[in-house]
């Protein structure tokens, strides 16, 4: 199964950040790929107060995917996006699949909410506008059953645990990382995901500036059940891929079988 990141940069204007990702998963189809994944806040990441009207999960946003995805005919996952949350203050942090039909499969909404102070750094409390999701999701994707994730719940291997438990063999994850945590956290926590749970990762990242606070830090990649960085994203907008291969992961877990092991 061969798989694509898209690497963005999405800002305040929402058409130009569709037509971007639009552009790259033709992109990944051309190159062959079944999967394309996005990254979180496809659709705006800009200033709160201009953030354009948060939507339904059937709304826009998963109408423009779903025809993407049966257009060019491959499953996509797009990333996140703002949908409308249980009152007027909180949105959800969503994520939708499509199969190559246009069908809507899966959702998950961000259950881990960024609230961290970091002196001089890193001042942002997501919680204020975004509710947290209750539900883990392993949604089945090609016959793959692919655990969904977005990026601060990459910090809590619980979530990861629990979706290998329930069966995934792929764990994605869709981020806007930030610069000043992503360059020491990011790839080590990714490639700490993939190994202790002998699980493929798929992780799609926001890149560069988005507005005066936030630089996100890309680096968007695909990571093997071993713990090996299979495909890396340069520094820019675009994509990258990687084959899966499943036979692989099973002999990692008959040779090497710590899930199996496990006690707790
Ligand atoms: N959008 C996010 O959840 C950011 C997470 C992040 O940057 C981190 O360090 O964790």
């Amino acid at each position: 199964m061969r798989v694509a990141v898209c690497q963005l940069n999405s800002r305040e204007d929402r058409d130009q950040n569709l037509r971007v990702a639009r552009d790259l998963l033709e992109r990944a189809a051309g190159a062959g790929a079944e999967l394309a994944v996005l990254p979180e806040y496809v659709d705006y990441l800009g200033p709160g107060k201009t953030a354009p009207k948060p939507e339904s999960a059937d709304g826009e946003f998963a109408q423009f995917f779903g025809r993407a995805a049966r257009e060019l005919g491959i499953w996509v996952h797009a990333g996140s996006f703002h949908e409308s949350g249980p009152d007027d203050e909180h949105t959800y942090n969503t994520s939708l699949v499509f199969s190559p039909q246009g069908e809507l499969t899966a959702t998950y909404r961000k259950i881990h909410l960024y609230d961290v102070e970091i002196a001089g750094r890193v001042s942002y409390q997501e919680s204020r506008s975004v509710a947290p999701g209750a539900e883990t999701v392993v949604a089945e994707i090609a016959g793959v059953p692919v655990g969904l994730s977005i990026c601060y719940d990459l910090r809590f291997p619980e979530l990861y645990r629990r979706l290998a438990i329930a069966g995934a063999r792929v764990l994605v994850v869709p981020a806007a990382f930030m610069m000043h945590t992503g360059r020491d956290h990011w790839e080590v926590l990714l490639r700490a995901r993939a190994i202790e749970n002998q699980c493929y990762v798929i992780a799609a990242g926001q890149i560069g500036d988005h507005e005066p606070s936030r630089t996100c830090f890309g680096r968007s990649m695909v990571i093997d059940p071993w713990g090996t960085v299979l495909a890396q994203a340069p520094d820019d907008i675009t994509i990258a891929t990687a084959d899966l291969d499943m036979p692989r992961l099973d002999r990692i877990r008959a040779e090497l079988p710590s899930l199996a092991n496990r006690r707790l």
